[in-house]
């Protein structure tokens, strides 16, 4: 890999974080994207940075306005998943994604990032060598068009998250390593504070989880990955991008992908702003300082954690100049009482949805 002009680029992402800055990255793309037609559900493939690149430059948009000093280029599932959907071919995506996510990060002043996902070779027993072939493909377009860093995100297996850290550490560049796990072990029962040592010694910068699981349980992990690299005497920064959905009766091997709602119906299971408020919070206290969300987290997510930490970071999101305390013409009392943030935080909400169960039964599926 040639040495790239992101060298030359103002402070990179390691010296901002080191400098103790607060990061906030963006939120969710492949499930946003099927919500809004341009993906399918199952499949989950980004063929749309290439059938509809205004879609991925609009939600890049929006999420730069929330907040987000970071934008990842929207190449998750863009390697032999693409190939299994027959949506257009690999390095097309890649680099269409690419060209989009540049175009939008340069109009923010945003650092950018290239990211790397779990593969379908891998979960048929492919070799390593053959599964780091997919991984350096990708990673050697992202070098190309000078991605400010690199990502891999949502691997459920520690392995390949690993295996796609070493290739990523190949390009010279800062590395992000995010798995979908809960705060016991990896789905194969490795122990989520061994993960975190063994994803600092592949080469990670920056460790933490993303998507799949109940918030608070993804945070319980960034804990336990935080305790075991204070064990093992490793330094790496912690970076938390949770899902948008509450789902704690979800399982502890798929999480919500098990759920009778999963996809098409997780609407009532919805975080509000409020409850990202109290999640990035509680993920400041622990030493979180690079922010973010996954699936069901849109741009007024992102501009939640922006606002909650709007003393600390000493900035204000653009989006956040329509965002005003809501004067109720209809409030029970009559001097028209303002919904300020302490209303917002201390209310229940409901569903509105007669016989709504609070939980529903994972299905039954046969790694439970
Ligand atoms: N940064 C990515 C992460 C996606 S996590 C996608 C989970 C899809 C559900 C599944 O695996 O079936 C994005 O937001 O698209
Ligand atoms: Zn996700």
């Amino acid at each position: 890999y040639s040495s790239s002009s992101s060298e030359v680029r103002s402070q990179t992402i390691l010296e901002r974080l080191n400098a103790g800055e607060i990061l906030i990255g963006d939120g969710g793309y492949i499930t946003e994207m099927e919500r809004r037609g341009y993906a399918t559900a199952g499949l989950w493939t980004p063929e749309v940075n290439v059938e509809h690149p205004h879609a991925v430059e609009g939600l890049h948009h929006e999420f730069a306005r929330a907040g987000s000093d970071i934008l990842q280029a929207f190449t998750f599932y863009a390697n032999d998943n693409l190939d299994r959907a027959q949506t257009g071919g690999r390095n097309e995506v890649n680099e269409s994604a690419c060209r989009i996510v540049k175009k939008v990060a340069a109009q923010y002043n945003c650092l950018w990032a290239g990211g790397l996902s779990t593969t379908i070779i891998y979960g048929h027993g492919g070799s390593k060598q053959d599964v780091q072939q997919y991984f350096r493909e990708q990673a050697e377009i992202f070098v190309r068009h000078d991605s400010d860093f690199l990502i891999a995100e949502y691997f459920h297996i520690c392995e390949e998250a690993e295996w796609a850290v070493e290739v990523l550490k190949e390009t010279g560049k800062s590395v992000l390593a995010s798995l979908c796990i809960t705060s016991q072990s990896d789905y194969k029962g490795v122990p989520t504070d061994e993960c975190a040592v063994r994803l600092v010694k592949a080469g990670a910068d920056v460790i933490g989880v993303n998507c799949k699981f109940d918030p608070p349980e993804s945070l319980k992990a960034v804990a336990k990955m935080k305790e075991g690299l204070e064990k093992a005497g490793l330094k790496a920064h912690l970076m938390f991008q949770p899902l948008g959905f509450h789902c704690p009766d979800a399982d502890n091997k798929n999480g919500y992908l098990t759920l009778p709602e999963f996809p098409y119906a997780l609407e009532p299971r919805q975080l509000t702003r409020w409850d990202v408020h109290k999640l990035t919070r509680s993920a400041y206290d622990l030493g979180v300082r690079y922010f973010g969300g996954c699936c069901g987290f849109k741009a007024y997510h992102i501009r939640a954690i922006s606002e909650e930490l709007e003393k600390e970071r000493g900035t204000k999101a653009a989006s956040s100049g329509k965002h005003k305390p809501f004067k109720s013409l209809f409030s029970s009392t009559l001097n028209h009482v303002e919904r300020n943030e302490e209303y917002w935080l201390n209310l229940k909400p409901a569903s509105g949805r007669l016989f709504c169960p609070s939980y529903t039964k994972p299905l039954n599926t046969k790694n439970q």
